[in-house]
Formats: C-alpha cells, sequence, structure tokens
C-alpha cells in the first residue's frame, strides 16, 4: 500500500472524498496566484471534517511569518509544506517558530536538485520531490503544474526522512511512477481535477484505489 496525499482541496465534498478513499494527509493550499487557493477561514471550517488521524497539510510558498502566523491563526494544520526556495536555516526558523513540523519540497529537473536534498534532511521532517517548473511554461506555478520529472533520478536514493513523489501523478501513471522510484507515499493535485482547481470526486476515489492497491 502507498500512501497518498490529496492537494489542494477547497469544498467539503472533495475533502469528504478524500477522507472516505483514506488519504493520509489532505492539503490545503493558501498561494494566492493559485487557482486551487484558499482563505485560512474556509480552510479552518474544512479542517474540522478532517479525523486526527488524517494530516492537515498548509501549503506556503515563501511565506513570511506574518503569513503563516495570520494562516494558523484561522486553521488548525498538522504540517507546513515550503513549497518555495527556502533556504534550509528558513526551514528551520519556521519550525522553531510556529512549533509545526515541516515538509520541504524539492523541485527536481536533473540529477543535482535530487541532491540537494540532503541539505534538509537536518532540519525538516519529509521531504517532497515535484518538477521544476518549465522556463518554457508562461506563468507557471511553483508546483501544480501537471508536469512529471524524470522518475528515474530518484532510483536507488536514499534519504535519512521520510519522502514523497510528487508532479503530474494521476491514476493512470501512478503504478509506473511507484515502480520507477520506489516511492511509499505520493502526492496529487492535477491529477485529480477536471480544469485547474476543480477536483472531480471520482478521480480522487479512483487515485486512492490505485495507491492503495500497490
Ligand atoms: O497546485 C498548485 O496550484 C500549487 C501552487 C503552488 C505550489 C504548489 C502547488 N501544487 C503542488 O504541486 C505538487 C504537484 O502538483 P500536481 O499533482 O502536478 O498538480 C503537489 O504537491 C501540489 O500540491
Amino acid at each position: 500500500m502507498v500512501a497518498a496525499k490529496i492537494c489542494g482541496l477547497k469544498t467539503a465534498e472533495t475533502v469528504d472524498a478524500a477522507i472516505a478513499g483514506g488519504a493520509f494527509m489532505i492539503g490545503f493550499n493558501f498561494f494566492a496566484r493559485s487557482p486551487r487557493s484558499l482563505s485560512p477561514a474556509l480552510a479552518g471550517e474544512l479542517g474540522q471534517r478532517v479525523p486526527p488521524t488524517i494530516a492537515r497539510v498548509g501549503l506556503v510558498v515563501d511565506a513570511g511569518d506574518d503569513e503563516i502566523a495570520a494562516i494558523l491563526a484561522e486553521a488548525t494544520l498538522d504540517l507546513l509544506q515550503l513549497h518555495g526556495h527556502e533556504t534550509p536555516d528558513r526551514v528551520a526558523a519556521v519550525k522553531a517558530r510556529f512549533g509545526l513540523p515541516v515538509m520541504k519540497v524539492v523541485s527536481v529537473a536533473e540529477v543535482g536538485d535530487v541532491a540537494a536534498a540532503r541539505a534538509y534532511e537536518d532540519v525538516a521532517d519529509r521531504l517532497l520531490f515535484d518538477t521544476k517548473p518549465p522556463k518554457s511554461l508562461a506563468n507557471a506555478l511553483p508546483g501544480g503544474n501537471a508536469i512529471s520529472f524524470d522518475w528515474g533520478l530518484l532510483k536507488g536514493a536514499a534519504f535519512r526522512l521520510p519522502w514523497m513523489l510528487a508532479g503530474g501523478l494521476h491514476a493512470g501513471n501512478l503504478a509506473e511512477a511507484v515502480q520507477a522510484t520506489g516511492a511509499r507515499a505520493v502526492d496529487t493535485s492535477s491529477g485529480v481535477e477536471d480544469r485547474p482547481g476543480e477536483k472531480n470526486v471520482n478521480k480522487i476515489k479512483e487515485f486512492l484505489a490505485v495507491a492503495h492497491s500497490l
């Protein structure tokens, strides 16, 4: 069984689908430019539907302390996903200031990017490997672009922290991605949508069923 996180949820119906399907984490996106972003107040409300066995993850991108504090004032979160260019020192500072575990996203395009994850092994609680947004993609988001990276780059890699795979994952490519990387946890956002920001409960269900079959 591969553990799965469903990210970018912003309705009760889709949160309930992720819970019913057995997601081990659900993600709320606070990056304002994303079609998946929601207000801290709505995340707080939706988070109350989530049982304590499932982690509520808050996704932020290069957020300052004030922004994170404003989110946490309205939404109870169990984990912060830092999806920007946060340095190891910044990761350590966020953990110390807010007392929450941190998952650092490492953006991957080439083998050196995977090696760069080592710098976070002493400060983060988890790593998440996602596709580096291609320069050729106008208005690319820092993540959530439905693009996979070369999974072979992770083959045989071992880390001192639990890690997850993300980037363009959907029910149709999940088995191959897991086989290629050895990932035991995966994350998706656009792979369970009909269009950017619009999740489909059947796709959520299907993605989770495939993950749990692996
Ligand atoms: O989904 C977004 O809009 C987003 C915006 C800014 C940073 C990260 C974002 N999404 C995260 O990116 C990965 C991969 O997403 P996808 O499956 O390729 O759509 C995942 O962690 C998303 O939560």
